[in-house]
């Protein structure tokens, strides 16, 4: 799936906290979204979503304008999203927020699996409460509901915020397997550089509701040159 943005403009109340964003993402591509905290990078993914009430610009999905629709219709159009704050259902199954709503749709078996054996933790306490996974945890399981979806495109907030290292390392490995077997298009917004390089070749800065910069991953001191956009 791509994704066009256009001259995106949104906020809260009166305040423009995205301001003027223009993004390209290709079919099967991920790019990655970097910048200090207060930024709007939440924003700008809240606003693709649909969360956000007052936009301006375009947001277009394959070509098809998603500005104005409710977040609902966007994600049954392929759109799976992880948000920064773990979501999940607390007072439910591990396996009800899995695979709630899911209606008719069968998750692909092959990925199943491997996000079972990437997170096992999920597959052993499928019968017990979200809301006593540790926080680590219920982002492993919002990623896995993301995925078990089969999206096109998936928009992660932070993903790696509040993960161990090896869990890091198993999302990563999922997300490079998974992306190239279901052809996925990926935008993460994302603070831990590394992630952003093994992941993405393409990382754009956003810097006060605008993106700044833009580097490639192949570029030679790409990492020193994020780092120095992340610094205070
Ligand atoms: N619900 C809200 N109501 C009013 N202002 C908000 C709301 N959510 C975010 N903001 C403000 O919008 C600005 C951008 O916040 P946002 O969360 O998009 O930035 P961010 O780059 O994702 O930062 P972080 O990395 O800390 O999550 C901040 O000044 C924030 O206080």
């Amino acid at each position: 799936m791509r994704l066009d943005i256009t001259g995106l403009r949104s906020g809260y109340g009166a305040g423009t906290v995205v301001n003027g964003v223009d993004l390209t993402v290709a079919d099967q591509e991920v790019v990655a979204v970097v910048g200090r905290n207060g930024m709007g990078k939440s924003s700008l993914v809240k606003t693709i979503l649909g969360y956000l009430p007052d936009v301006q610009g375009s947001v277009e999905l394959d070509g098809a304008q998603q500005c104005g629709l409710r977040t609902h219709t966007i994600t049954r159009r392929g759109v799976a999203y992880a948000p920064q704050e773990a979501a999940v259902f607390a007072g439910l199954t591990v396996r009800d927020n899995l695979y709630g709503g899911l209606r008719r749709h069968k998750p692909d078996a092959r990925t199943t699996e491997r996000l079972f054996d990437a997170f096992p933790v999920l597959a052993a306490r499928l019968d017990q409460k979200a809301g006593t996974l540790s926080g680590g945890e219920q982002k492993v399981l919002l990623l896995t509901r993301c995925l078990l979806r089969d999206p096109r495109l998936l928009v992660l907030d932070e993903i790696s915020a509040g993960l161990q290292p090896s869990m890091v390392n198993a999302v990563t490995d999922v997300l490079l397997a998974i992306r190239a077997e279901r052809r996925l298009t990926v935008l993460m917004v994302e603070q831990n550089i590394d992630l952003c390089l093994s992941l993405a070749r393409r990382i754009v800065v956003m810097k006060a509701g605008r993106f700044i910069a833009e580097a490639f991953r192949d570029t030679p001191d790409v990492r020193t040159t994020l780092l120095g956009h992340l610094a205070p």
